[in-house]
């Protein structure tokens, strides 16, 4: 599923209404019988349903669903913020249609009281009055209407987008829509995965309108949502006559005095993640702590590190930040150029006045920061970065030619060509010390055995998500999940993805 801006949406819906000459008032009749057939299972007998809506196709989306819902059991009010003589285009011939089915129309601006009484009374208020075609801070008209709505009691269901938020994920301090619900049309808008306007969606639905994939491709889209099929379709089988070289021989440095667990948690669940050979580096001192507890692995000393043999090498949970341990990060981050390489935690602190190094690198790179990480290496501040996520990753990894993948509630992966997937799963459980060692081991073991690094960086920053939903989905809740129970329960859920390759 793809991830649209607001320009990019734009040009989909022109290609599609131009070249594949599906026109304008059809996309918004199924645009408008999608959210019909989404409302319709909950929809009551005699409940008061407010249809509130604006002077573009948002709205003519709006008159669409108003219809429908006049041959419905509910009692249907429609009101218009704009002058409905001014309304053009798909959306007039909509508000026609609506009109000649016997529908009515009242002006918010004619019975200012009359509108504030029908959201007293509504249970169900449909919010059409901006989608993607906002620009700026809504109107004075607009932005009364939405503070009205947002005081309702009622359940808001906001079509496409929540009216005043700007799609493609631009940060705003104006009013817009806190919806109970949105019925996002087509395919999700960058606006839904950006914190502040993330927010004001509530739960989603996705809701197809019948727009073929060529006008996708036409439009240059490269974003997407990875879904459980993407992953099915792309985790590595396992040649029956393979051997334990034949999954990776991986290097994991990691651990100081004080931090032993980050090394632990990370090589237990590379190990959990199907690696072949597991060596690790810890200081000696915390050696016989680790070597007890991890004994499918083999040590190397931090004096004697060698990448000879490997295929594979992850530098930086609990490493700690003294000088020598820079020069070590360094050093493996240049001697590893021919093999993929994590870098996650202090690995990524002491590479911040360095990344030149990356550029130079045959393989990408895969760096893992969250947005504090990702704003020391920027220089810039945590706020900015959540921003503009998509912007700030896409440059980064394009200009260091990386693999990064920008931690987060929706984790961005973005490739060296600019490629970008957005995560679906994982849940604030993960918002604790140690699951971000614990997704630096994944990613160590599935680079290791997929044919393709996005692919491999994209499924283990979903199974890492997919096992926390597991536990809170069943034995845990959002308080109590520790990076031990995530390594501990990879094997279940990469059980029952294995058992869905069976068929693809
Ligand atoms: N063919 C299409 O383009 C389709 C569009 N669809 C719907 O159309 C929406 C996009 O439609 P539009 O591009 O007409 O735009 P919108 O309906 O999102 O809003 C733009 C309208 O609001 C006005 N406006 C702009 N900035 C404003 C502001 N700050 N305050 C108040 N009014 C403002 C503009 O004059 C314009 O009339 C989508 O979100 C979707 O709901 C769907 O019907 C599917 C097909
Ligand atoms: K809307």
């Amino acid at each position: 599923m793809h991830v649209v801006s607001r320009e990019e949406m734009r040009n989909i819906d022109q290609y599609t209404i131009a070249h594949i000459g599906l026109g304008g008032p059809v996309l918004m009749e199924n645009a408008g019988r999608a959210v019909y057939a989404a409302l319709e299972p909950d929809l009551k007998a005699g409940e008061q349903v407010t249809v509130v809506i604006g002077k573009g196709n948002n709205g003519g989306d709006g008159f669409v669903i108003a219809r429908l819902l006049l041959d419905s059991e509910v009692c249907v009010s429609t009101w218009l913020v704009a002058d409905p003589g001014k309304i053009t285009g798909d959306a007039a011939y909509h508000m026609k249609a609506y009109l000649a089915s016997g529908g009515k129309i009242m002006q918010v601006k004619d019975d200012q009281e009359g509108f504030r009484r029908q959201l007293e009374q509504a249970e169900l208020i449909v919010d059409a009055l901006l989608g993607t075609g906002v620009h700026g801070a809504p109107y004075p008209e607009y932005s009364a209407v939405i503070s009205q709505i947002n005081q309702s009691k009622a359940q808001v269901v906001s079509i496409d987008i929540p009216s005043g938020i700007p799609a493609s994920g631009e940060s705003f301090t104006h009013p817009a829509v806190i919806a109970d619900r949105t019925l996002t049309l087509e395919c999700p808008k960058l606006a839904q995965f950006v914190e502040h306007a993330a927010r004001c969606f509530g739960t989603v639905h996705v809701l197809p309108i019948g727009i073929p994939r060529l006008a996708y491709r036409k439009a240059g889209v490269r974003r997407e949502v990875r879904t459980r099929a993407d992953v099915v379709r792309t985790l590595p089988v396992r040649d029956p006559f393979s051997h334990k070289g034949s999954h990776g021989k991986g290097l994991l440095i990691a651990g100081a005095a004080e931090m032993p667990g980050a090394a632990f948690f990370s090589a237990k669940a590379a190990l959990r993640s199907g690696i072949g050979l597991l060596k690790v580096s810890v200081p000696d001192s915390i050696k016989p702590i680790i070597a007890g507890r991890l004994p499918e692995t083999m040590f190397l000393s931090r004096d004697t590190i060698s990448l000879e043999g490997l295929t594979g090498v992850a530098i930086g949970p609990g490493l700690g930040r003294e000088h020598h341990v820079g020069l070590l990060v360094r050093r493996i981050v240049e001697e590893s150029g021919a093999m993929p390489c994590v870098i996650d935690a202090d690995g990524l602190f002491h590479l911040k006045n360095h990344l030149d190094l990356l550029r130079r690198r045959n393989v990408p790179a895969v760096l893992s920061p969250h947005s504090g990480e990702m704003a020391a290496l920027m220089g810039m501040s945590v706020k900015d970065i959540e921003s503009d996520r998509f912007t700030i990753a896409k440059m980064f990894a394009e200009k260091y030619h990386v693999y990064l993948v920008l931690k987060g509630k929706y984790t961005l992966v973005t490739a060296p060509d600019g490629r970008q997937v957005v995560n679906s799963t994982g849940n604030a459980a993960l918002a604790k010390g140690g699951s971000g060692d614990v997704l630096t081991g994944i990613l160590l073991a599935f680079l290791l055995q997929h044919k393709q690094m996005m692919d491999a960086a994209c499924n283990a920053v979903y199974l890492h998500g997919a096992v926390a939903d597991d536990l809170v989905g069943h034995t845990h809740s959002l308080l109590d999940v520790l990076a031990t129970d995530v390594i501990d329960a990879i094997p279940p859920v990469l059980h029952r993805l294995y058992g869905d390759i069976g068929s693809r």
